[in-house]
């Protein structure tokens, strides 16, 4: 699918998605429980892979309004009968390989063109040193993945540099080991907050995890306990929404509120203090769950530390491309291993803007200016897309192609700007 764009402004009240990282876990953790329900769950292609893999594990998910009703396993997974298709899904790879490795069998799993370019290596290394056999049919690390099951509780570490998904992976499976575990980082942990949302969805499953952060980060996972999740409802999504308020920040005459964003452990709520930094007129009314954007002021160059909010970088790129003055964003080499290398993409689209931008292994360096249309190219990848969306949007005249992948996490993303007034038509037929 292709989009055009043109110089827009948006004006009203919308609801921020619900978060995918929290409707992940939430899927995942009733899969391995009794009985739950999920209020307000992402429906979208991740997590839908989530849905699909939980079922293949022994789970059954009722689709109703607005609901995920789902019957878990409560035990051990079943071997599925079926190689696991984790699709363009990260989170679902990574955790469904960890869950595979308290099965009684071998499971292979795999996913799109993207999701088999995406290491993997410190979660396969660790699953080996507590008894399980796994391995890539490739031998790079990368999907397809052979996981046979054997999973034992041992003292084991991990490198936490590549991405917090393995830690959250074996934070969920762990607990279902005969023996205790303990989980040591080395390197240093990125996208920590995404652990600290794993960690309060356990509690709420009822799962003890002990954190020791004496000497460096150690989690200590007993054994032997059940998964006890029951009813619960997903918050708004901060790194969805994150496109929402920058489109309003860098347009003249517009004015949003953005609802259900309550406080939470989303890192990537950090996009309020970015725009508030960068001079944004941006209010959060935290009972309200309402975050209110007023566009234009000149917004000011800033520098981003990425480590903890990857998913924030696209849209901290554009929002560099009209500030005044050089911005950085530091610390960003793990954006490089998302469903696209994300620095390249944006260093390769951006300047087609006519953004002048300058790309380092962990960083990029933006100089802020006027942008101007041009054909850019969306790299499959969703972020890129709503990224060069809302640049768009200050552009004009621009078009975005493989637009669909907006389905990954957000995919309402067009139909929500439009309501909003954004100027956007489809012209896949033209
Ligand atoms: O656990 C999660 O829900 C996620 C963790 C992050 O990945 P890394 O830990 O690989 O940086 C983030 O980029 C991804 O979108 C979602
Ligand atoms: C990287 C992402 O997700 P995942 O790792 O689950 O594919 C993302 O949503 O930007």
């Amino acid at each position: 699918m292709r989009v055009s764009i043109d110089k827009s402004l948006i004006k009203g009240e919308v609801f921020a998605p619900p978060s995918k990282s929290y409707t992940h876990r939430a899927v995942a953790l009733a899969a391995l429980s009794k009985e739950s329900t999920i209020r307000h769950p992402l429906i979208s292609a991740d997590t839908l892979a989530t849905v699909r893999a939980s079922e293949m594990f022994g789970a059954s998910v009722e689709r109703e309004e607005d609901k995920l009703i789902i019957h878990g396993i409560n035990g051990k997974p079943n071997v599925p009968d079926d190689v696991i298709d984790a699709a363009n899904s990260g989170t679902t790879l990574r955790f469904m390989t960890a869950i595979a490795a308290f099965t009684d069998g071998v499971t292979v799993l795999t996913g799109d063109a993207s999701l088999r370019t995406r290491p993997n290596g410190p979660l396969l290394e660790v699953l080996n040193k507590l008894g399980v056999k796994a391995c890539s049919t490739r031998g790079n690390e990368r999907a397809p993945l052979v996981v046979k099951g054997g999973l034992k509780g041992k003292d084991v570490s991990i490198d936490g540099s590549i991405s917090s998904q393995f830690i959250s992976a074996l934070l969920i499976t762990c607990p279902l080991a005969e023996n205790s575990t303990t989980l040591s980082i080395t390197g240093k942990l990125k996208s920590r907050p995404y652990v600290d949302v794993t960690l309060e969805m356990l509690e709420l499953a009822g799962i003890k995890v002990h954190i020791d952060e004496s000497n460096g980060t150690r989690f200590i996972i007993p054994g032997k306990q059940k998964y006890d999740f029951k009813d619960y409802t997903v918050p708004g999504d901060f790194s969805s929404a994150s496109y929402l308020l920058a489109a309003a920040a860098m347009t003249n005459g517009s004015e949003i509120t953005v609802k259900n964003l309550f406080p939470s452990k989303q890192g990537d709520k950090v996009i309020i203090e970015i725009l508030r930094q960068m001079g944004a007129d941006i209010t959060w009314d935290k009972e309200a769950g309402n975050v209110t954007v007023k566009g234009g002021r000149q917004l000011k160059a800033t520098t981003f530390d990425a480590g903890a909010s990857p998913d924030l970088v696209p849209t901290v790129a554009v929002l560099a491309a009209v500030a005044e003055g050089t911005s950085r964003i530091e610390n960003a080499e793990h954006v490089r291993y998302k469903e696209t290398d994300r620095l390249r993409a944006l260093a390769t689209e951006l300047p087609k803007l006519g953004v002048d931008l300058k790309e380092e292994r962990e960083s990029l360096t933006i100089t802020g200016g006027k942008l101007h249309g041009a054909a850019v190219h969306g790299w499959d990848d969703h972020r890129i897309v709503m990224a060069l969306s809302i640049a768009g949007m200050v552009a004009g005249s621009t078009t975005i192609d493989t637009t669909e992948a907006v389905s990954i996490s957000y995919p309402g993303f067009f139909k929500d700007m439009c309501s909003l007034g954004a100027k956007i038509k489809d012209i896949a037929e033209e």
